[in-house]
C-alpha cells in the first residue's frame, strides 16, 4: 500500500510535521540533529506498534503529553495515539488490539545504522529480518511462530519452579523444529537471488552461501537438546536451545563474510540480502513494504549508491531515505525531496 500523507505530533524534536508523500522516491534531508531520522522513527512505530530506536518514553517531545502519529494510504487511514502507557492505534476509525495487525496494514522494511549492517550486526537482528521475510511468504511459519513463544515462555515459566518432567518439551520441540526446516526453505529460496546481486554488484562470480546455525547442537534432535540442557536451564531460569537462540551466516569464496569484507562490502552484502528478500516476496506475488533507510549513503561509494537506487527502481517500492546532502542522491532519481531542519519542513522539491 502507498502511503499518501504523513502526519507527525510530538515526536521527539518534531512539534507538528505534515508530508504529502511520494509514490517513489522520499529524500529527506538535512544535518545531524534535523530530524530525519524522527520522521522514519514516525513510521516504523505506525507499522509496528514500536520504537525503532529509542525506548517508547523518549520519543515524546519533550514538555507534550501525548504523540499523534496519522497516515492516509489508498484510501484507509492509521493513526497511532500514545499518551503514557496507553496506546491507541486505529484504522478506518476501527480499532486495532495487537502490534500484530499492523504487519498487514503497513507493511515496512526498516534499515536503521544497527541492522543495515546486518551481516556484521546481531544474530538477533538477523534473525529477525529473516523471520519477517518468511511470515510474508510461508502462509504457515505465524502460527508456528507463536506456538512456538507460547511454548517458550511456558517452560521459561516452569524453570523457575520445576517440579516432575516438563509438560512443554514436546510442543517446544516439534514447533522449534518446524521453524528450522520453514527457515532452511526459505534460505534454499533467497540463496539464488542474492548470488545473482551480489555478482551484479562485484562484477565477479564469487561463490556466495548462507547457513543457518539452528540454535541447538548440531547433530541432535530438539527435544534431546532440551533434555541435555535441562540441568543448565533450571540453573539459569530460561531455555538455552532452539531457533530463538538461530544465527544466519554469510559465506564468500567459502569464507566467512564477516572475515574477508570490507565495512562498505558488509553492508552492501546486508543490503542485497534485503533487496533479495523482495525480490522473493515479489515472486510470491505479494505486495512490496514501504522501505525505511536510515543514513542511505553511508559507507557507500558513489558507484554502490547508484547500485543500490537502480535494485529499487527495478522493485517499484515507496522508500523514505535519509541522506545529510542532497549530492549523496544518485542523480536523476524522482522522487520528493523534503528538506529538513530543527524538525520542521524549510523546503520540498518534486523531481
Ligand atoms: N524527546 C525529545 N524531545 C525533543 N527533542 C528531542 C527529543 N529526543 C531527541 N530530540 C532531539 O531531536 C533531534 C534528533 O533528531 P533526529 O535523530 O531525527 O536527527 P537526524 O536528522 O536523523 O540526525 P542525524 O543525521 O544526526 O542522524 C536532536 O536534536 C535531539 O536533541
Amino acid at each position: 500500500m502507498t502511503l499518501e500523507t504523513l502526519q507527525i505530533q510530538s515526536l521527539r524534536c518534531i512539534q507538528n510535521l505534515q508530508l504529502s508523500t511520494h509514490a517513489r522516491w522520499n529524500w529527506l534531508i538535512g544535518a545531524n540533529g534535523a530530524g530525519k531520522s524522527t520522521v522514519l522513527e514516525a513510521l516504523h512505530i505506525l507499522g509496528t506498534g514500536q520504537t525503532w530506536r529509542h525506548g517508547p518514553r523518549h520519543v515524546l517531545r519533550e514538555g507534550d503529553a501525548e504523540y499523534l502519529l496519522s497516515a492516509r494510504m489508498s484510501d484507509h487511514f492509521l493513526a497511532l495515539r500514545r499518551r503514557g502507557e496507553v496506546r491507541e492505534i486505529r484504522y478506518d476509525g476501527e480499532s486495532v488490539h495487537s502490534a500484530w495487525e499492523l504487519l498487514d496494514i503497513l507493511p515496512l522494511q526498516s534499515l536503521h545504522d544497527d541492522n543495515s549492517h546486518f551481516v556484521a550486526g546481531t544474530a538477533d537482528d538477523r534473525r529477525r529480518i529473516m523471520d519477517w521475510g518468511i511470515y510474508y511468504v510461508d502462509p504457515y511459519y505465524g502460527t508456528v511462530f507463536r506456538e512456538y513463544r507460547r511454548a517458550l515462555a511456558q517452560r521459561n515459566a516452569w524453570l523457575k519452579k520445576p517440579q516432575g518432567k516438563s509438560p512443554w518439551d514436546s510442543a517446544l520441540a516439534m514447533a522449534g523444529e518446524g521453524i528450522q526446516q520453514r527457515r532452511q526453505d526459505y534460505l534454499t529460496r533467497i540463496e539464488p537471488y542474492l548470488q545473482k546481486l551480489w555478482t551484479s554488484w562485484s562484477g565477479a562470480t564469487e561463490i556466495l552461501s548462507l547457513h543457518l546455525q539452528s540454535g541447538w547442537k548440531e547433530g541432535l534432535a530438539l527435544q534431546e537438546s532440551l533434555q541435555r540442557d535441562l540441568g543448565q536451564d533450571r540453573e539459569m531460569g530460561y531455555t538455552h536451545s532452539g531457533p530463538h537462540r538461530a544465527n544466519l551466516v554469510f559465506r564468500v569464496r567459502q569464507r566467512m563474510a564477516l572475515d574477508i569484507l570490507s565495512r562498505g562490502q558488509l553492508r552492501i552484502l546486508g543490503l542485497a540480502y534485503r533487496i533479495a528478500q523482495l525480490l522473493l516476496l515479489r515472486e510470491a506475488g505479494f505486495a512490496l513494504p514501504t522501505l525505511l533507510i536510515d543514513d542511505f549513503a553511508a559507507e557507500l561509494d558513489e558507484s554502490a549508491r547508484n547500485w543500490w537506487v537502480e535494485q529499487l527502481n527495478v522493485l517499484n517500492v515507496q522508500v523514505f531515505a535519509a541522506v545529510t546532502a542532497a549530492g549523496q542522491i544518485p542523480a536523476g532519481v524522482q522522487g520528493s525531496h523534503f528538506y529538513l531542519a530543527q524538525g520542521q519542513l524549510e523546503k520540498e522539491i518534486v523531481i
